[in-house]
């Protein structure tokens, strides 16, 4: 079937108006703030923290991407957390880079990051640990997240055998699991538009180098051609 038989969705998005070339009335953070705000509230957005994060895979010379949840950001980044052995884990440990989407499609909108990425401190770490749900917790420590596994019967006993570990116990923070942060230095705001003319605004650093999303100065911004 080809994607077409599906119906053109017409797009009528809104959010950058009054935003010309060069304005920088706004800054980055008020405006990813309020624009998450408005997706967090929105029922017909599913999945609002949901992410797409883009990786180097330097081993396998080509880029890797998978979704993941930001679980908050402020003016210093985006946080997301995982399995530091992971793929995403080793890819960032060899190439600290990474690239970021997000969409919020019934709103028709989309917002793009580029920026260096960080791990999170283990206090962070830690603060976020413990307010998982406890079988969240479990399946982080049963599973080595992307190494190969012989069934999906050995992925449910190791749960299994996690929580007859920690049955009287809290779940520690294993020594695997953490965070980062994802630092920009560019930011795209994207509003889909009728007759796909969208309208695109990048927020990009004079520098190229990340600085915090809530500066007004050190920023600069230039709409782009859709
Ligand atoms: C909606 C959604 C949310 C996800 N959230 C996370 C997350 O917060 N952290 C995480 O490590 N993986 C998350 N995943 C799983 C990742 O897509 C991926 O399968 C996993 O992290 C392994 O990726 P890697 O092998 O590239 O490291 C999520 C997947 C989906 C579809």
């Amino acid at each position: 079937m080809r994607s077409e038989e599906y119906g053109r969705v017409v797009y009528s998005g809104s959010g950058l108006e009054g935003l010309g070339s060069g304005d920088t009335k706004t800054t980055v953070l008020e405006l990813f703030e309020s624009w998450w705000a408005q997706a967090l509230a929105d029922p017909r957005v599913g999945e609002p923290a949901a992410a797409s994060l883009a990786t180097f895979d330097a081993a396998g010379g080509l880029p890797d991407n998978r979704i993941l949840l930001i679980k908050d950001f402020d003016a210093g980044g985006l946080r997301f957390f995982t399995n530091l052995d992971s793929a995403k884990g080793r890819q960032l440990e060899t190439t600290p880079d990474a690239a970021a989407v997000m969409l919020w499609h019934p709103m028709f909108r989309q917002v793009r990051f580029r920026g260096p990425v960080e791990r999170t401190t283990r206090d962070e770490d830690r603060e976020y640990w413990v307010t998982r749900p406890q079988a969240s917790q479990l399946a982080s420590w049963s599973s080595s997240q992307s190494a190969p596994v012989a069934s999906r019967e050995a992925v449910t006993a190791g749960f299994a055998a996690a929580e007859s570990r920690f049955r009287d116990t809290e779940v520690p923070l294993p020594e695997q699991w953490g965070g980062y942060r994802l630092r920009p230095a560019e930011v795209e705001f994207w509003v889909g538009m009728p007759a796909r003319l969208h309208d695109r605004v990048l927020w990009r650093t004079s520098d190229g180098r990340p600085r915090p999303l809530d500066s007004p100065d050190g920023w600069e911004s230039q709409r782009l051609q859709p």
